[in-house]
């Protein structure tokens, strides 16, 4: 009885945002964006993104290494997918502010995190030849997503995104979201998540000599001067006997990774996740933050191995200048898009499961004309990432590694309606398809890499990945 009521009540008031909607749809001849916020009942955003069975396909999860925000977006009230060559992000952002025109929010202001914001990401190289492996991943590919929970400050929000065309029956359509709305909200209350079962699989590692040997010939090339550091990366081919869950391995990388990035982007049958602890950029009003992650060691057996691997660490000359090079180029980018650009002297160590890297956090303030994107398209992909200088490094990467990085390494993140969002590296990620799953993972080579640590290092960053699939770590 009580739920039916309250129905009503919201009916009323989403037939208030729609309706102004609706006549601005027809008045103008164009489509028009409603998006309704409210608060609802806590809820687990994995239990939301789990129990959205109905919206396989265009789910996206999304969370901050401080948890600060965590969204979960399903269904798509818009779309964006293009396979463009090299202005993606720039297009992006013109697309998503024609789409915010004369669109309607109710409330008119609410949390960060809430109202018309889009989910999805990148590519690493528009340019690089296409596979089946990253089918329905586009170059540029972002969804506003019909259902948004936004979980916040403590709070749940739920964000409705609407596309009105000229014409439509609003009555009708704002009868059928509400039902939907609570639909999802029960599925999601009455979901119990349980930790998921250890699963076996078959690994194949994808020609880890060839791979070596790209790492030996980019360091004598290096040595030489051909570039200043190029980023390998590789690939282990995994095969189960039942599909992997995204959610599955979301629960599992929530519970091991509690410093990283969080995010699943599903598209099709497939679904792209990991674990990163790089932040690409964030832009937060009048603030932008982006950080300088490279230079690895493992971590110890106990604290005092920790302690001794993470001061040889930050004095390795052959990590130092892996990072330095990540340093110099983010601090020119910020130099150019901000002004009072701040940025630590040294490296400090940060630390995530299963290694300890060199960490410069970088912040500024943007200048007028910068945006999240042009700040997106000035950093991707940074020396950490890619290498440097960044076109010849790239290209490099397209020539020699021999595989389809996808969306791997690239940005993916969040953009919302007031300009502010958030990227992160898609490192320590796999593709999961059915009974298949690729993951992928890269090492920044320098004139004094060794391709036998190198390919250390990658077994390392392969591990939150292994276990996310219900490996047993290893
Ligand atoms: C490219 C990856 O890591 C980058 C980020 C941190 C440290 C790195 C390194 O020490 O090589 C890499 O530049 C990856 O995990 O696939
Ligand atoms: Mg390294």
């Amino acid at each position: 009885m009580g739920g039916r009521t309250v129905t009503t009540m919201r009916e009323l008031h989403n037939l208030a945002g729609l309706k102004e909607g609706a006549a601005r749809a027809r008045r103008e001849q164009r489509p028009v964006l409603v998006s309704r916020t409210r608060l609802v009942n806590s809820l687990d955003p994995l239990s939301f993104f789990a129990s959205a069975t109905g919206y396989r396909g265009t789910r996206n999860f999304w969370s901050d290494p401080d948890r600060e925000v965590t969204l979960v977006g399903v269904g798509a009230a818009w779309k964006l997918e293009t396979h463009t060559r090299e202005d993606s992000y720039l297009k992006t952002g013109q697309e998503w502010d024609h789409l915010l025109k004369g669109a309607i929010r109710v409330p008119a202001e609410a949390p960060t995190g809430t109202g018309p914001l889009l989910l999805g990401g990148f590519s690493f190289d528009p340019l690089a030849g296409k596979t089946p492996l990253w089918e329905g991943f586009f170059d540029a590919s972002f969804i506003l997503p019909q259902f948004l929970l936004t979980v916040t400050g403590g709070e749940c929000w739920l964000t409705v995104n609407v596309l009105l065309h000229p014409g439509e029956d609003v009555e009708q359509r704002g009868k059928m979201l509400a039902e939907q709305e609570d639909e999802l909200l029960e599925a999601a209350e009455d979901f119990h998540l349980f930790p998921p079962a250890r699963a076996s699989f078959d690994v194949v590692e994808v020609e880890p000599d060839r791979w070596k040997k790209t790492v030996a010939t980019a360091a004598r090339e290096i040595r030489e001067g051909a570039l200043e550091k190029v980023v390998l990366a590789r690939q282990l081919r995994v095969q189960s006997e039942t599909s992997f869950s995204p959610e599955a391995g979301l629960y599992r990388l929530r519970e091991r990774q509690p410093h990283s990035f969080l995010f699943a982007v599903e598209r099709g049958e497939a679904c792209f996740l990991g674990a990163s602890p790089e932040r690409l950029v964030k832009r937060e009003g009048e603030r932008l933050y982006s950080t300088c992650l490279a230079g690895t060691t493992r971590r110890g057996e106990d604290p005092e191995e920790d302690r001794k691997l993470g001061e040889e660490l930050l004095s390795d000359p052959k990590n130092e200048g892996e990072h330095a090079v990540v340093v110099h180029m983010i601090r020119e980018a910020f130099q150019q898009g901000c002004s009072q650009v701040r940025v630590p002297d040294s490296p400090t160590l940060y630390r995530v499961r299963d290694v300890q890297h060199l960490f410069t956090p970088v912040e500024g303030t943007p200048l007028p004309e910068t945006t999240l994107l042009s700040m997106v398209q000035q950093l991707h992909p940074t020396p950490a990432l890619g290498g440097f200088p960044q076109k010849e490094a790239v290209a490099r990467i397209r020539e020699t590694e021999g595989m389809d990085r996808g969306w791997y390494s690239a940005p993916v993140g969040w953009l919302d309606y007031r300009g502010d969002g958030e990227f992160a590296c898609a490192i320590r990620s796999g593709l999961i398809r059915g009974r298949e799953a690729s993951l992928f993972a890269g090492c920044g080579i320098v004139g004094d890499s060794e391709p036998d640590s190198e390919y250390e290092e990658t077994k390392l960053k392969f591990k939150p990945m292994l276990s996310a699939l219900g490996g047993d770590g290893r």
